[in-house]
């Protein structure tokens, strides 16, 4: 059913006959003022420590594409910030645009980039990640925004696996890749209660949104671009636009770790 009500972007509207959580309190992405942002001293620093050798292998799941780590144990993990406990990173992935005036998912004050990076990590308080999926504080995702710029050598290994994984459900090896070198410098964050973005849209999301974007040159977006939601055999339809529109805050606060 996901697949019938995934992407393109013109899809989400029709996402709440399938999951009415999708009309819920604390539905993400949002857009992001930072001058309504209240800043809080109580915020810890975000402390993320990623070991390259749980890096497990890369996907097109027919949404996006994503690089899977082994999460059986603690070797990389997220700590601090607005969470309390110990997150385990599961997977990244990217929503981008089929022009660059569009693609991430949360915006600033109005301002879209042309694409925005999810490390998803869940709450080792729950056995696993499909059930801690289901709870309030089950997941953390910190979002980072990519900016046009300069080539990013850091995102290039990424990019070059995609020739691999141009339709839906292909995979292929992945190895030995440390999520930290698609960072920013500095780990100054927005955080609020969110969901995830796309069906099942389960509120148990704590969003750190960096707000240092990395950047990201024209031709490694027309390299995200040249993957396909389609599988093989299928018409071939491009991989772009697999961004939610930001949803009504509902009341949310949204905090700033920086002044
Ligand atoms: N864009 S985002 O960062 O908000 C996001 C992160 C993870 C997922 C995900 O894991 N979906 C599959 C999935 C969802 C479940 F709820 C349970 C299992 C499962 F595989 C979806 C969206
Ligand atoms: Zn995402």
């Amino acid at each position: 059913t996901v697949d019938k009500l995934g992407y393109p972007n013109k899809r989400p509207e029709k996402w709440a006959e399938s999951f009415p959580v999708a009309n819920g309190p604390r539905q993400s992405p949002i857009d992001i003022v930072p001058t309504q942002a209240q800043h809080d001293p109580s915020l810890k620093q975000l402390k993320l420590k990623y070991d390259p050798a749980t890096t497990k292998g890369i996907l097109n799941n027919g949404h996006s594409f994503q690089v899977d780590f082994t999460d059986d144990d603690s070797s990389s993990t997220l700590v601090g910030g607005p969470v309390i406990g110990i997150y385990r990173l599961r997977q990244f992935h990217f929503h981008w645009g089929s022009s660059d005036d569009k693609g991430s998912e949360h915006t600033i004050a109005g301002t879209r980039f042309p694409c925005e990076l999810h490390l998803v990590h869940w709450n080792t308080k729950y056995p696993n990640f499909g059930e801690a999926t289901s709870k309030p504080d089950g997941l953390a995702v910190v979002g980072v925004f990519l900016k046009i710029g300069s080539a990013n050598p850091r995102l290039q290994k990424v990019l070059d696996a995609l020739d691999d994984i141009r339709s839906k459900g292909r995979q292929t090896t992945f190895s030995n890749f440390d999520p930290k070198t698609l960072l920013p410098a500095t780990l100054d964050f927005w955080t609020y209660e969110g969901s995830l973005t796309t069906p099942p849209l389960l509120e148990s999301v704590t969003w750190i949104v960096l707000k240092d974007p990395v950047s990201v040159s024209p031709a490694q977006m027309a390299k995200f671009r040249s993957l396909l939601f389609t599988s093989e055999g299928e018409a071939p339809s491009c991989m772009v636009d697999n961004f939610r529109p930001p949803q009504p805050l509902k009341g949310r606060k949204v905090r700033a770790s920086f002044k």
